[in-house]
């Protein structure tokens, strides 16, 4: 990824993709103390527009807070720099990363004296789990690592060193020919993917695991929106691994997965084994808001 040519928002401008470096005894290396963003630009017909580029933001900063972490440049200024920075690489659709981090100022535990960095890349990203899972769903497992008590890692934060965790669970189900994670809280519910939020349909009502050691999605706040309009009615429980093996639909949601279903869970077929019609449904009015064919949600879309 460092070898490309572009530029990439470091610190307050444009830089070289190249010249985006930093030091091997850069703070959040050693610690893991690093908040982070997904976000994606779509092409619309008015132009590439960034999906909901206030909440990410806002999120970013909410993960800086509950970490005590102080970035440098305002909500505001941080929503035109990730604009800047679609506008400078010239892409039309893309995958937004914005970064803070403690730099190579001090070592030691304690950040006091590190200076807060901030980056913003963006680089085209197709499909997170595959076009051929976007449309006949993937198949997953239940890892064997639990998702951090929410006393640990601070679940409504973005904090790169949460990943660790989803580390293991992908790799221990990718190396098991399964497609994705999903992760069980320490008291043995259903919590999320390594990188995403669940949902399921049983009997024409959508579900979520109830949202306590998983992070907070936008995306699961717009296919809880999607949900409401299509008169589709949700409920947020706790879940079991084998209310998931019985139900008729299940998905995951996220800004890389976008909304990909689910056809298996530890080699039990949900439903039919295939994208379910709730799920088509949900996933087409997705595509279509993202893509701006959707008036009613146009406050979603910011556009460069
Ligand atoms: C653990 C987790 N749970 C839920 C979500 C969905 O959140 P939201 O994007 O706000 O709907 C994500 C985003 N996962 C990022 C992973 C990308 C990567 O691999 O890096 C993402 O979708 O950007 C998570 O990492």
């Amino acid at each position: 990824m460092s070898d490309r040519d572009g530029f990439i928002w470091y610190d307050g401008k444009l830089v070289p993709w190249r010249e985006a470096t930093t030091h091997v005894l850069t703070h959040s290396l050693h610690y893991g103390l690093a908040v982070f963003e997904g976000l994606r630009a779509y092409a619309t017909e008015r132009g590439t527009a960034i999906f909901r580029l206030r909440e990410h933001t806002q999120r970013l900063l909410n993960s800086a807070k509950i970490y005590m972490m102080p970035i440098p440049w305002p909500l505001e200024e941080l929503m035109e720099a990730q604009k800047e920075v679609v506008r400078a690489n010239n892409l039309e659709s893309c995958y937004i990363r914005p970064i803070a981090f403690y730099g190579s100022e001090k070592m030691g535990v304690s950040p006091k004296g590190a200076k807060v960095h901030v980056a913003i890349a963006a680089w085209p990203w197709g499909a997170y789990l595959g076009e051929d899972g976007l449309e006949r769903g993937i198949r997953i497992k239940t890892a064997s690592f639990q998702r951090q008590h929410v006393n640990v890692t601070m679940p409504r934060a973005k904090l790169s060193s949460t990943y660790a965790n989803s580390i293991l669970a992908n790799m221990e189900a990718t190396s098991q020919g399964y497609d994705e994670a999903l992760l069980l809280d320490t008291q043995g519910f259903v919590a999320e993917g390594a990188g995403e939020n669940l949902f399921v349909v049983k009997d024409g009502v959508l579900y979520e695991p109830e949202i306590a050691a998983a992070l907070t999605g936008i995306t699961r706040d717009t296919v809880i929106r999607i949900a409401e309009e299509l008169g589709i009615p949700f409920v947020s429980r706790r879940l079991t691994r084998d209310d998931i093996y019985i139900a008729d639909e299940a998905f995951f949601s996220g800004t890389a997965a976008e909304i990909t279903p689910i056809r298996e869970l530890d080699d039990r077929v949900i439903g039919e084994g295939k994208r379910g019609p709730v799920t088509a449904r949900i996933q087409q009015r997705f595509f279509d808001i993202v893509a701006g064919r959707a008036p009613e949600y146009d406050h979603w879309l910011a556009y460069l």
